[in-house]
This record gives structure tokens, C-alpha cells and sequence, in this order.
């Protein structure tokens, strides 16, 4: 069988950063140590290496995630590896995973700690993510983030600790997998939709807001020129009574409205017919996101409406 070939694209994130031993702040001196390491121990591979860009990770735009989306549809390689600050990783892997136009493994992972702290978890995450990216088997999977040994897909990861090592979790889901010395091994494959395409990928105006006990509707007021709106919603979807009134507003000038909760995992269903309740919602017109967090959700709404699809969101939202 001949070698593989996998493109290494790095865009920064703690994974390239560096602790200030005096101040203890961290941040990046320009250099990347990890992009110089292009031999892994048990992957016969040939590499192509690409610095793209060197930010932190809360600076990551759609335009951002636009350029990794056209690299990695012009590669020939055979995988993709791409190392990623952690604050949005799941965001990026989410919105490849919406949009891509290209079934290779696509496997993104980042660092907790910064390369020259102990214990540093960056180097051993990559080679994680490489071998990852390297096996056949990934190819079926989606877009994946390999962190901390585990196998996430994009649909379901997110970053649930600030600090922990085992952040990265797919809190109804599970892990589809976990990197042994040997390779990965696969527990099971997520379903995978057919690719959004993109007509137009400007970053459309989407506010996430989240909904608090007494909540009114002069926020909500505020945003009828936006192109959509979030809504981290209490419990199974559920909003106060004055807020509800401005959203259903809105949605009936036109401005779809999508519900997620603030719970952190489970999925939104319509349930109650109260006042501001799920199905009140529902029946006005409001959209709802399943088991999506809010930055997944708008990430939907937004390639759903820079394809064009403006007129059939219910069939991406239900
Ligand atoms: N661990 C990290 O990578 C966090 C960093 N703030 C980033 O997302 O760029």
C-alpha cells in the first residue's frame, strides 16, 4: 500500500503557545513547536504542513473557518489534521462538518496546556489526532476532534471545563471512539447528513441569547434588523411570558427565530402550551434545534441561510 499523505494545518491556540515562566500568562512568541513535528512514531505517512494562520481561538471568524473549508476541499492528501485553539474548536469542526464537500477524515485537536507547561497535553493530542486522520476507518465518520485519547464527532463534542484535561466531551452522545497505541478504535459511526452548499458565506447577523428567570422583551426589541436569532431557552425550550411576546414578534416580521436550551445537554422538544411555553413557541413559528448547544445552532442557521434555504429552514430545525 503506498504512503499516506496528510496535510497538517495549523491556525494556532495554546497548542502553539507558550507559558511566560515569570508572569505565568500565556500567549504566543510567533513560533509554533508543534508545527515542526512532522515524523510520527508508528504512522507511515508523508506530510504537507501549513501554517494558516497563528490566533487564539475566541478570534476565529466564519471567514476563518472559510479558509480551512477551501484548503481542505482543494488538498489531495488523504486526511487532514488541524490544530485548533480549544475556546471555539468545536464551532470550526461543526461548521466543516455542516459544509464540507469532501469525505476524508477531517480530525481537528487543540491543547488544555500550552506546549512548555508540565504535563503539556498538546504533543500527545496531535499525534492522537494524526493517527486519527491516518487510519482508513475515519473516513465514514464526519469531521472528528481527537482530545485527551477520546474520538469526538462534531455534532456532539463540546468544551464543558475550562481547565480539565478531559474537557472535550459529547454529553448525550459519547465518544465514537478512542486512540489506543496501536490507532484508533472506532465504538460506532454517527449518522452523517448531506453537506449544506454554500452560495454565499457572508457572517449574517445571528445574536445567541440567553433567557433568565423575569426576562422582558427589551433586549429582544433591540434585534429586529438581524438575520436571526438564538434562543438558549430554560429546561425542554421554555421562555418568560414578556419575552416570548417580543419574540413572537419578531418571527412574525420575519426573522426566524431558533430555540436551544441553556440546560447544557438534552434536546429541546415542544412540550408546554403555557404562555412562553415550548409548543406556544413552536405553534408561532419558532424553530427548534434538537440536542444542538447555541454556537452549533447558529452555525446551522447561518449555513442554512448562506445556502439559500431561507424559505425551508423547518426541514434543518425540527
Ligand atoms: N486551550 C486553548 O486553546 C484556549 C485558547 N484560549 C484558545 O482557544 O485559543
Amino acid at each position: 500500500m503506498s504512503k499516506k499523505h496528510l496535510l497538517l494545518l495549523h491556525t494556532g491556540g495554546t497548542i502553539s503557545m507558550k507559558e511566560n515562566l515569570e508572569t505565568g500568562g500565556v500567549s504566543t512568541d510567533g513560533s509554533n513547536p508543534i508545527a515542526e513535528v512532522i515524523d510520527i512514531p508508528g504512522v507511515d505517512a508523508q506530510y504537507t504542513v501549513k501554517e494558516l494562520f497563528q490566533i487564539p481561538s475566541p478570534h476565529v471568524t466564519i471567514q476563518h473557518m472559510m479558509m480551512l473549508k477551501k484548503e481542505i476541499e482543494a488538498t489531495k492528501a488523504d486526511g487532514v489534521v488541524i490544530t485548533h485553539g480549544t475556546d471555539t474548536m468545536e464551532e470550526t469542526a461543526y461548521f466543516l462538518q455542516l459544509t464540507l464537500e469532501k469525505a476524508i477524515p477531517v480530525v481537528l485537536t487543540g491543547a488544555m496546556r500550552s506546549s512548555n507547561e508540565v504535563s503539556a497535553d498538546g504533543l500527545a493530542n496531535f499525534i492522537a489526532a494524526v493517527k486519527t486522520a491516518a487510519s482508513s476507518e475515519a473516513a465514514d465518520q464526519g469531521v472528528l476532534v481527537v482530545m485527551n485519547e477520546a474520538i469526538h464527532s462534531a455534532q456532539y463534542v463540546t468544551k464543558t471545563n475550562t481547565g480539565s484535561l478531559d474537557s472535550f466531551q459529547s454529553r448525550d452522545a459519547g465518544p465514537v471512539g478512542t486512540v489506543l497505541k496501536s490507532g484508533p478504535h472506532f465504538f460506532h459511526t454517527p449518522t452523517q447528513q448531506r453537506p449544506i452548499h454554500l452560495k454565499h458565506a457572508k457572517d449574517v447577523h445571528i445574536p445567541i441569547l440567553k433567557v433568565y428567570a423575569g426576562m422582558d422583551g427589551s433586549l429582544i426589541n433591540q434585534l429586529s434588523g438581524c438575520d436571526g436569532i438564538i434562543i438558549e431557552a430554560m429546561g425542554q425550550g421554555n421562555i418568560p411570558p414578556l419575552a416570548a411576546e417580543a419574540l413572537i414578534d419578531l418571527i412574525q416580521k420575519g426573522v426566524p427565530v431558533v430555540i436551544t436550551s441553556r440546560c447544557g445537554s438534552g434536546i429541546v422538544q415542544p412540550v408546554y402550551e403555557y404562555d412562553g411555553g415550548g409548543a406556544s413557541l413552536k405553534k408561532a413559528g419558532a424553530l427548534f434545534a434538537g440536542g444542538l448547544t447555541g454556537q452549533k445552532a447558529r452555525l446551522k442557521l447561518l449555513a442554512a441561510l448562506s445556502g439559500g434555504h431561507n424559505q425551508n429552514l423547518p426541514y434543518f430545525f425540527n
